[in-house]
């Protein structure tokens, strides 16, 4: 049977783990530049409350990013009865602590923590995540300082493909602090016209086949499908959803993310994979965040004592 992606043109395939792991070569260069200069290298601290299996595994996967291309990472895990108090007891060390240039908590947190009280505790210079009401603020302001790292990913992806962004229509579906909100304030600062939509927006699909690029970030699968998406388009897939996966036949799960991919393949000019696409930025562009923040806090340091 010829499946209908095979029929007619299919678009390119944007390798997000391939360009995060050029990436890291580059930026073990600069994280040794840095060790040269300091006498000690960036050092991330990842904190994990609770043991939420995918969060686990992400986390080991930051503190493997980190060695790989030197940065210390130091983890604290948490237990899940941990609580709202001591947790911000932990930040205010990390906060004070000279050895640690970036920091971060884990989302989602359990349900008897505050999560904007946390996020609010967390030295901004010191925020890798951008969460923080300060760089959100300033991003919003259009002069980002530390911004989130989904969304600078994307960027970096949208960049990579270079085609002009300026004047382009870009849809981004999903308005979390974490992802849709910042991935639409970063192309307002390209010069996109942008759409947000949400759970309230009506006929996302005619919104969406007047898009130059495509953002979704919602966590459904298969929400958006291939004639959404307008002859040559630009799909960034940030969704990641866990679903059953029947050539298994075992109840084994595969991810997958918004976009019905293999419809969309054959309309889009070029689209992200789940896995393989915007997940492998994320963390690139965490590791950023860290050289930059641990570039800033030094070269202050240095600045106070010269
Ligand atoms: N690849 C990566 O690196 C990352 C991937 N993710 C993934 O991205 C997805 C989004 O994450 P996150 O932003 O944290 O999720 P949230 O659940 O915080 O936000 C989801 C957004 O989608 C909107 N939404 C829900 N249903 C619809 C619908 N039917 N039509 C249009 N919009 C809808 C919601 O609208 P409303 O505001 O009205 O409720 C909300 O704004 C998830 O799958 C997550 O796992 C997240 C972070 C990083
Ligand atoms: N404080 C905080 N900061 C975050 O940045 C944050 C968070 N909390 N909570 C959860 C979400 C989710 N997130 C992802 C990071 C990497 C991949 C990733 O590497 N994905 C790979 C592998 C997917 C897999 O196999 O699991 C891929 O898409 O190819 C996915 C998702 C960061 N988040
Ligand atoms: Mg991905």
């Amino acid at each position: 049977m010829v499946e209908p992606s095979q029929i007619g043109p299919s678009a390119q395939i944007i390798d997000g783990k391939r360009i995060a792991s050029e990436r890291a070569n580059v930026l073990r260069k600069r994280v040794t530049k840095f060790v040269a200069v300091n006498g000690a290298p960036p050092a991330l601290a990842v904190v994990l409350v609770g043991s939420d299996p995918a969060s686990a595994i992400y986390v080991r996967r930051k503190g493997e990013q980190c060695q790989a291309v030197g940065i210390e990472s130091i983890q604290h895990r948490l237990p899940h009865d941990t609580t709202e108090a001591s947790l911000l007891y932990l930040i205010a060390q990390l906060n004070r602590d000279a050895g640690v240039h970036g920091m971060l908590v884990q989302l989602p947190l359990p349900a008897h923590i505050g999560a904007d009280k946390v996020l609010a505790a967390i030295d901004p210079d010191k925020d890798v995540d951008g969460f923080h009401v300060t760089n959100a603020g300033q991003l919003a302001l259009g002069k980002p300082r530390l911004a989130p790292c989904t969304p600078l990913g994307c960027m970096l992806l949208l960049r990579e493909l270079g085609t002009e962004l300026r004047g382009k229509h870009a849809v981004v579906i999903g308005r979390s602090t974490i992802v849709g909100r910042p991935m639409a304030q970063l192309l307002l600062i390209a010069d996109c016209t942008v759409t947000i939509a949400h759970r309230h927006t009506t006929d996302l699909a005619a919104l969406c086949r007047a898009a130059d690029i495509v953002v979704s970030a919602v966590g459904i699968p298969a929400l958006v499908r291939g004639d959404w998406i307008r002859p040559g388009a630009i799909v960034i897939d940030v969704g990641i959803n866990r679903v059953p996966d029947p050539r298994s036949g075992t109840g084994a799960t595969r991810i997958v993310g918004d976009v019905a991919f293999e419809e969309a393949v054959g309309h889009a000019g070029a689209i992200t994979p789940v896995p393989g696409g915007v997940g492998p930025m994320t963390i690139s562009c965490l590791l950023e965040n860290t050289l930059q923040a641990a570039e800033l806090i030094e070269g202050r340091l240095a600045g106070t004592l010269g």
